[in-house]
């Protein structure tokens, strides 16, 4: 388990195009889709998959935010953008940052 997450008082203002640009260039795998920060995950099982989910499900809700995620088999579909500022944050960047950090690397 990671160490939890303190206090995330993080601003919850969509960040500009030079910031996401920034954010895009350490984020292996992520792009923008439909103006959310969107990334799929290929496991080798569903086990492994579904693993990755309640690892990350337990970051998500000690942030309080929550991603919008697809699961079908050894696959994980996610899109990020937070619902309260009607875009993507840095709260939707920590995010990825943490899911890239959670999946096991093939
Ligand atoms: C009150 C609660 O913290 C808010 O509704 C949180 C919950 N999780 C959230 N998750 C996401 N992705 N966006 C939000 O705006 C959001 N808001």
């Amino acid at each position: 388990m990671q160490p939890a997450i303190q206090e995330y008082a993080m601003s919850n203002s969509q960040l500009s195009e030079a910031e996401l640009k920034k954010a895009l260039g350490e984020l292996s795998g992520w792009s923008i889709e439909a103006g959310k920060l969107h990334r799929q995950y290929q496991f080798k099982s569903f086990v492994e998959a579904f693993g990755f989910m309640s690892s990350l499900a337990l970051v998500a809700e000690s942030m309080g935010h929550h991603p919008e995620w697809f699961n079908v088999y050894n696959r994980v579909t996610i899109d990020l953008t937070t619902h309260d500022a009607g875009g993507i944050t840095a709260k939707d960047v920590e995010l990825a940052r943490k899911a890239n950090q959670l999946a096991p690397s093939k």
